[in-house]
């Protein structure tokens, strides 16, 4: 089994795994190569493209696992939501969720009807993946935060209309979360099915919540997207960020590894999460614009607090930035393996 699959599973291996969350993206000359031929959406919806972006970072890093390369927005489009990606903006819905009668109207289509490009992306990917031994996750945006993108129409700094909604609104609340819950589990459920090996759900935005709003609001759908996906048998990646308040119920909601930011020291974190779980994290994305050394010395950092500990996968604590010096992305990743190597650590 893979060092990846391993550490999911807290079994020991020959060293700590490691992938980059966002590894396929705009820091990459081959990605940005593609992008000026094609829209985002148009790499997405075609299997074969989505594919070539999956496999470039394994390409040019030894990388310990893929991720299919879609985006968590297109589900919303699949529920009747206008979605465009705008250059210089991010993502915009152009109908976005406001009352109770908007809520209605969103449908919850099966995943092999609504998002089968990102399916038959993944069976693609599996059969380039498998010759190398690599395993691939397929993801999902969480209840919580696709409601974010949901209602407030896009990226937001104080998350106004989504807290209001959730404070003011209840009945709506719950009603839009019950569908959003179902088509995250669901898709998560359709990407094991069709060969992702691990899965992640994305709950980017979640701590922007205190925790008790968390808990009575958010927990139960997450919590139903994560039974869900578990059905599929294979290992769930919980990850969220600023969630030092609320980790318990993060983990009590589900998954078998936890993802967390650098916001929180990696021991502080597994402590509190105790030995039920594995972790995933945790290095400051910034650090990767850091002269080698200071990288290094955060690297190190991290994989000391996990040291003698199976089941750490390490990664940054947010997704890779656009302009990351792609030598420190290579150096990081073969640091990761030669520092944490079982013959390493004997000498
Ligand atoms: C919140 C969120 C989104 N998308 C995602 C999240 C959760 C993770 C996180 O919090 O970072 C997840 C995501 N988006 C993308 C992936 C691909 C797989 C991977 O390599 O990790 C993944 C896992 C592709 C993408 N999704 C997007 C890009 C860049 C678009 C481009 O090519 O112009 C990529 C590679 C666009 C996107 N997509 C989203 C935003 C806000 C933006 C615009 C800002 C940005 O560019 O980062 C929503």
């Amino acid at each position: 089994m893979s060092r990846f699959l391993k550490a999911c599973r807290r079994e020991a291996s020959d060293a700590t795994p490691i992938w980059l969350m966002r590894q396929a993206g705009r820091y990459m000359v081959e990605y940005r190569t593609l992008r000026e031929k094609y829209t985002i959406l148009e790499i997405i919806k075609t299997p074969e493209l989505a594919c070539e972006v999956t496999m470039q970072p394994i390409n040019a890093f030894d990388l310990d696992a893929a991720i299919i390369f879609a985006d968590i927005l297109p589900p919303l489009e699949g529920m009747g939501l206008e979605l465009e990606f705008v250059k210089g903006e991010g993502p915009v819905i152009h109908n976005p969720v406001r009352a109770a009668a908007d809520v209605e109207r969103l449908v919850v289509r099966p995943p092999q009807e609504a998002l089968s490009f990102t399916l038959e992306a993944i069976k693609l990917a599996r059969a380039e993946l498998d010759s190398r031994s690599i395993p691939l996750i397929g993801f999902s945006g969480a209840p919580f935060t696709l409601a974010s993108y949901a209602v407030e129409g896009g990226g937001s700094r104080n998350r106004q209309h989504v807290k209001g909604m959730m404070m003011g609104h209840p009945d709506a609340w719950h009603a839009l979360m019950t569908k959003l819950s179902e088509v995250a589990g669901h898709y998560l459920l359709a990407q094991a099915q069709a060969g992702a090996q691990a899965l992640q759900l994305f709950d980017s935005w979640v701590g922007e919540l205190s925790p008790d709003d968390y808990a009575q609001y958010v927990m139960p759908y997450s919590k139903r997207a994560l039974d869900i996906a578990k059905q599929a048998g294979v290992p769930v990646i919980h990850f969220g960020t600023n969630t030092n308040g609320m980790l318990h119920h993060i983990r009590d909601a589900g998954g078998d590894v936890i993802g967390v930011d650098w916001r929180i020291r990696l021991d502080d974190a597994w402590a509190q999460l105790g030995d039920s779980v594995a972790i995933q994290g945790n290095l400051d994305p910034v650090a990767l614009f850091a002269p080698w050394e200071a990288l290094k010395t955060r690297a190190q950092g991290i994989l000391d607090q996990a040291a003698g500990r199976p089941g750490h996968i390490f990664n940054l604590g947010h997704g890779i930035l656009p302009t990351t010096p792609v030598d420190n992305v290579r150096r990081l990743v073969d640091f990761v393996h030669e520092y944490t190597s079982s013959n390493a650590s004997k000498a």
